[in-house]
């Protein structure tokens, strides 16, 4: 996929309002973030990903002559831009956070520093791809969140809105900590382990549920997950599982990965009563799975009421991110570069004061708290302020000023978590392998405390402003309200 060209894919009006920079002579470097405002699902934190995505988006970005026919063809560019459309490339800076990290509200995921016209271009595109990514890794998240240790597996492209929310999303959910994909190309494209069992329709083909069964094992021993509930799960389906078992067993076939899979029905009652039938046929190690509708809040319940179920397959609630269908990640300019090579900081003012953003060119310090490790806030910073883990570091809520907290000298440790990616239009990031970035993820969701990454009201994690920051857009907000 890193070959194919996605330039034409933007709103209309970007390109129209790149003609109108090209027309008017902005050649100014300005400064845009991505960010999103609030966490998906009620979450108290989000996992980013998508950027190596955007990555290929922004490596490949060209007109090619039929891109360019077809602008010509809605009769609203003018030949002088073509002309310059055909020789455009990206030219800028891009910071990123990596993929897999955890992150929050208001914070730059992705910033970029170019040209106006180029900057304007890639909004669309760069929001499309993280926005989708980053809303599937966090539903993937608490989903793995809620299955405390036990694997879960991606089972949704059939049910995702088209080919590439499978595709991209059964990506994003192996980095938020599904263990695979039944996606057989997201497995090829990402190298992740593709992972399934058999549907209904293998059971329903043959003419009975054993033979099916035995079909099924003979093929594959080693991975014999039996779909028990086409006929009657306690009844039929488990007996029949046992009775092949049995089989292999007496066979001596070994059977390193074995059990039953359940997709209907009382899924906690049901389990219960499959282990007890495999306990005391001494099948202790079999696996149970289950699939059917699952989510979050679904396996937590079934956790609670001490289901027997070690795997979990989950597909719409997942791929869909059904309770919560968009991310909300915005691309908004923060500042514009004047003559003497300074950046002006710009904001955007709203009624809602959680909306006026953040103005400047910024990074992002990640505070630790450094017995446990365990993040204690994010502080929002302007690029060229310096930081000392060895003084005192008082931070405070940008909206409500009054709550102040005082870091002890040595009992915090700070890390900056933008990265740079693209310099002056050149890559100078490796993705690292999908694989890689779900463990980077396992690492960072550590680095929560278990009171932020509860699935109901979590406790939210500070995100201040350094105090320059904080005094630059107090100042902008004061020239704003003289001149209104
Ligand atoms: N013990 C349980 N506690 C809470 N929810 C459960 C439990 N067992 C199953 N569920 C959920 O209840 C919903 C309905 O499950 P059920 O299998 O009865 O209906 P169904 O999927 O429509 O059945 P079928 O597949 O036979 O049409 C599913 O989302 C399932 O995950
Ligand atoms: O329930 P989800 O979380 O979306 O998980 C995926 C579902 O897809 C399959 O059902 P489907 O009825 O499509 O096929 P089947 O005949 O193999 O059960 C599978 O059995 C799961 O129930
Ligand atoms: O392999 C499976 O069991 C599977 C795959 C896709 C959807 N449902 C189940």
């Amino acid at each position: 996929m890193s070959t194919m060209n996605l330039t034409l894919l933007t709103d209309f009006y970007e390109l129209t309002m790149m003609q109108g920079y090209f027309k008017n002579n902005k050649t100014e470097t300005v400064i845009f973030d991505a960010f999103y405002r609030t966490n998906p699902s009620g979450n108290g934190y989000a996992i980013t990903a998508g950027l190596d995505q955007v990555i290929d988006y922004i490596k490949n970005l060209r007109f090619v002559t039929e891109d360019i026919a077809y602008l010509r063809s809605l009769s609203i560019f003018d030949e002088d831009f073509l002309a310059y459309l055909k020789d455009f490339r990206f030219s800028g800076d891009i910071y990123a956070i990596p993929e897999g990290t955890v992150v929050f509200p208001r914070e730059p995921l992705i910033k970029v520093i170019a040209p106006i016209i180029e900057a304007q271009l890639v909004e669309t595109a760069i929001l499309t791809i993280i926005n989708h990514q980053s809303l599937i890794a966090t539903k993937a998240a608490r989903v793995v969140y809620a299955a405390k240790g036990d694997g879960v597996m991606e089972f949704g492209l059939r049910r995702a809105q088209g080919p590439d929310a499978g595709i991209y999303g059964a990506r994003a959910a192996v980095i938020g900590g599904c263990i695979g994909t039944s996606n057989v190309l997201a497995g090829q494209l990402f190298d992740v382990p593709v992972l399934g069992t058999h549907a209904h329709s293998w059971i329903m083909s043959f003419s009975d549920e054993y033979s099916a069964f035995q079909k099924y094992a003979k093929l594959y021993p080693d991975k014999c997950i039996l779909l028990v509930d086409t006929y009657d799960t306690l009844k039929s389906g488990v007996p029949n599982a046992i009775k092949i078992f049995d089989e292999m067993k007496a066979n001596h076939i070994p059977m390193p990965y074995y059990g039953i899979r359940m997709d209907s029905g009382d899924l906690a009652y049901l389990s219960k009563k499959a282990r007890k039938m495999l306990d005391d046929a001494g099948y202790y190690d079999a696996v149970i799975a289950a699939s059917s509708d699952l989510d979050e809040y679904l396996i937590d319940s079934l956790k609670t009421q001490r289901a027997a179920i070690s795997s979990w397959g989950v597909g719409t609630n997942l791929i869909t991110s059904k309770d919560c269908p968009a991310f909300g990640g915005v691309y908004k300019l923060a500042a514009i570069m004047n003559e003497n090579q300074e950046f002006i900081p710009k904001i955007k003012l709203s009624e809602n004061t959680e909306k006026i953003t953040n103005p400047g060119n910024k990074t992002i310090y990640r505070i630790y708290e450094k017995d446990t490790g365990k993040i204690k806030a994010d502080l929002i910073s302007l690029v060229g302020e310096s930081f000392s883990e060895d003084e005192d570091l008082m931070i405070f809520d940008p909206i409500e000023t009054w709550k102040k907290t005082k870091l002890k000298a040595g009992t915090y440790t700070l890390r900056e978590i933008l990265e740079p990616v693209f310099k002056s239009g050149e890559c100078i990031y490796k993705t690292p392998k999908v694989m890689e970035i779900r463990n980077y993820c396992a690492q960072e969701l550590d680095t929560l405390w278990d009171e932020t990454k509860r699935l109901i009201n979590p406790h939210n994690v500070y995100v201040d402003l350094s105090d320059q920051l904080y005094q630059m857009k107090a100042e902008l907000l004061d020239k704003m309200s003289l001149t209104e």
